[in-house]
């Protein structure tokens, strides 16, 4: 029951009085090799859930740290069925929550319902498809729900209040509360009023509630986390890895343990 495994993963680390820690990496970035290596490595430092990116020639949220990682993996020959194998193969190693971010593209390139079977062979536990709205998730929705599949949606800080109150309604998972307007990257500051942003979707959601886009640093982690259940951190965990940072990236993990 993969769809169990993330709200189990959450449940553990919160009951603690925690918060969630879920890093984002992309994959084939350092070579397929490695990703086993890398999960692990993110496992066994904390972490709650792992986002994994698959690497996309239009990647329309991103800035340019994840970009340039896509490329990257782009350039090592990773495609999609590639990291599906891998997860597949490894996946009796590991015990986290795996997510995949994948713009929707891919997922048709593949055929929706050989995507979700695949995704379940690989232990695949949860979806993010920034590029799907509401009205378009119909496309997937039956053949994820039918391979326990969750499809976590994306709240924009620009949303009206009832679209918020739908997407609230319909995440899995967790609620991904984007904290900026624009693409992902580090920031070194959030707007003002983002603490009752994150505080009126705890309101409104029945799981837990994440902030992601900007986050880089404990900081960061300390002050969004007062108001919601954990943090998604990307850019500066790619480029954390990219240059072998690995003791940055355990006390970046560790912030989110009180
Ligand atoms: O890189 P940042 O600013 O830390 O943001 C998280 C992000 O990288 C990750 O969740 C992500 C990567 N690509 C995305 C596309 C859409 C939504 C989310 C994502």
């Amino acid at each position: 029951m993969p769809k169990q495994k993330i709200d189990q993963a959450f449940a553990r680390v919160l009951e603690k009085g925690n918060k969630a820690f879920v890093p984002y990496i992309m994959a084939g970035d350092g070579g397929l090799d490695k990703l086993n290596q890398q999960l692990a490595f993110l496992e066994e430092s904390g972490a709650t859930v792992v986002e994994l990116g698959i690497p996309f020639s239009d990647p329309v949220a991103d800035g340019p740290t994840i970009q340039e990682a896509g490329i990257r993996a782009l350039a090592s020959g990773v495609s999609l069925r590639d990291v599906l194998n891998k997860l597949a193969d490894t996946k009796q190693s590991r015990n986290i929550p795996i997510v995949l971010m994948t713009y929707i593209n891919p997922i048709f390139a593949y055929g929706v319902g050989a995507f979700a079977k695949a995704c379940d062979e690989a232990g695949v536990d949860g979806l993010i498809i920034p590029d799907l709205p509401l009205e378009e998730e119909g496309i997937v929705v039956p053949e994820l729900s039918a391979n326990s599949i969750a499809l976590i949606r994306l709240a924009a800080l620009t949303s009206p209040k009832e679209r918020l109150a739908e997407i609230a309604k319909r995440t899995e998972g967790f609620l991904y509360a984007v904290t900026v307007t624009g693409t992902t990257g580090a920031r070194t500051q959030f707007k003002e009023n983002l603490a009752a942003h994150l505080a009126s979707l705890k309101e409104i959601s029945n799981v837990p509630v994440l902030a992601g886009f900007g986050v880089s640093t404990p900081e960061h982690v300390k002050e969004l986390t007062a108001n919601c259940d954990g943090v998604v951190v990307g850019s500066r965990i790619v480029d954390l890895l990219h240059q072998g940072d690995h003791e940055t990236i355990r006390e970046l993990i560790q912030s989110a343990v009180l």
